[in-house]
Formats: structure tokens, sequence, C-alpha cells
């Protein structure tokens, strides 16, 4: 289990994260949603340690994550834009990432559901964005982490290749795997998610189940429910956002 603990963030004089506390459970996909701006990337480049928090804690398991950053090894992420370096071909990139973990057993599930080997020999720097992608989620995938963070995992994938992703997150899911996952697709979102955190400015308005959610909202779908979300936010600022 990852749990954040009033973690907080700031660019500047810009609060990002206002004291989010969270946690993600082993065995569930959880959704991380909210506007544009919210902080979403920004909580998991702090899960990550991509970005140091100002306050709080990262919990794994209960322990404080190891300041040297091991932990790391125990996630897979896919980013919102994957940058590799654009000479490299994909089969040298995946020989890259081994080499660093010569010893860790190697999950080529996505690599041969996405066909990469089909790419093998094509520089990284040439690939549509929808294949640039295909790598990112199979390097996500390869060491079989516990813990998958999938930022806008279906953006430029075809129908087909984001049926396949689905797939492979709901086994991940059934393999007692953490999963969490950004999206503003929400019926996307609505397919696969156990849980759903909903941040606005930084701060987590609703974290729990998305049952617990369409409870209470009074609605049956994760849109109308978010919407709902945001007009009682509006309300309670007296229509000032
Ligand atoms: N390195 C940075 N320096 C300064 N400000 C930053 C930095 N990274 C993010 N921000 C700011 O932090 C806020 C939250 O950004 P973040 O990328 O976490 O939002 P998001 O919820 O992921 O947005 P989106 O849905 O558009 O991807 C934004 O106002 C952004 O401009």
């Amino acid at each position: 289990m990852i749990t954040l603990d009033s973690m907080r963030k700031a660019f500047g004089t810009r609060t990002v994260l206002d004291g989010v506390s969270l946690s993600l459970e082993p065995g569930r996909i959880a959704a991380l949603v909210g506007p544009n701006g919210s902080g979403k990337t920004t909580l998991i480049k702090c899960i990550l340690g991509l970005a140091r928090a100002d306050a709080g804690r990262l919990l794994l398991d209960g322990t404080p994550a190891d300041a040297d950053g091991a932990y790391r090894a125990r996630i897979g992420y896919a980013p919102q834009a994957p940058h590799f370096p654009a000479n490299l071909a994909v089969g040298e990139v995946f020989a890259m990432l081994q080499a660093l973990r010569p010893t860790a057993s190697v999950d080529e599930t996505l690599l041969d559901e996405f066909s990469l080997r089909a790419e093998w020999a094509t520089p990284v720097g040439t690939l549509s964005g929808g294949w640039r992608q295909k790598v990112s989620l199979a390097a996500a995938w390869l060491f079989r982490p516990d813990v998958l963070i999938l930022d806008e995992p279906t953006a430029g994938l075809d129908p087909i290749a984001a049926g396949l992703l689905k797939h492979a997150i709901r086994a991940a899911r059934a393999e007692g795997r953490t999963v969490l996952i950004t999206s503003h697709i929400l019926s996307e979102l609505e397919e696969l998610a156990d849980d759903v955190a909903f941040l606005t400015d930084g701060r987590l308005r609703f974290a729990g189940s998305v049952q617990a959610l369409l409870a209470e909202t009074g609605t049956r779908r994760l849109e109308p429910a978010i919407a709902a979300l945001l007009r009682g936010l509006k309300v309670a600022n007296g229509g000032a956002r």
C-alpha cells in the first residue's frame, strides 16, 4: 500500500499540493482526477521522487519511503509525455532497461501484446506518438512492479491498443498489484476504477470508492458525479470559481 500523509508542495508562491493524504491499496485501481493544473502530475512526481515534497510523508506498506529512492524499483511509471533518447532503437531501449536491472525477472506481456518487436530496429525519435506510448507502457510493465502509475495512459493509443492495455491493467489488479491512473476520459476510468481521488487546486476533495462517490452525489455515472462535486465546490466558494 502507498500512503501519502499530508503532502504539501509549492512552486514559488503557488501551492500545488495542499496537505494531500491518500492511500492506494493493493488489488485496486485508483483514478486520480481533477481539472487541468489541479496537481495530479505533481502528486505522481512526489510519489516517484521526481519532485520533492515540501512537507508530508510517503509510506510504503506503512514504512517511510527510503531516502535513497530504492523503493522506486517497486513502481512502474508511464508518464504523460514519454521521452526516450531519440536515436535509440526500440530494442536498444529495452536492452538498456534490462542492463540497469540485470537480475530482475522480465514481464514481456505488453511487448508481445503491442507487437513491439515489429519496430525493434526503429529509432524511438521516428515513432508516432501512439507507438512511443506503447514503448513507455511496455517499459512500465517490464519488471512486474507492485505498483503501476499511469499518467493519461490511453492518450494517442488506437482502440485496439487501448483495449489490450485495459486488459493488462485488469490483470495487474487481479494479481494484487496497485494501479493509479490519471485520465480526463471519465468514461474510460469508469470502466476500470475501483476508487477515485478528486483534486482541485491541490486539495483532495474526495477520496473513496466509485460506489461511495456515486452514492454521495446521487448519480449513476462518474461524469455527473464529478460535475456534482465541482458544483458543490462552486456553491461553497460563493460562485467565485
Ligand atoms: N516545475 C514546475 N514549476 C512551476 N510550476 C509548476 C511546475 N510543475 C507544475 N507546476 C504548476 O503546478 C500546477 C499543477 O500542475 P500539474 O502538472 O501537477 O497539474 P495536472 O493536474 O497534472 O494538470 P493536467 O491535467 O493539465 O495535466 C500548475 O499550475 C503548473 O503550472
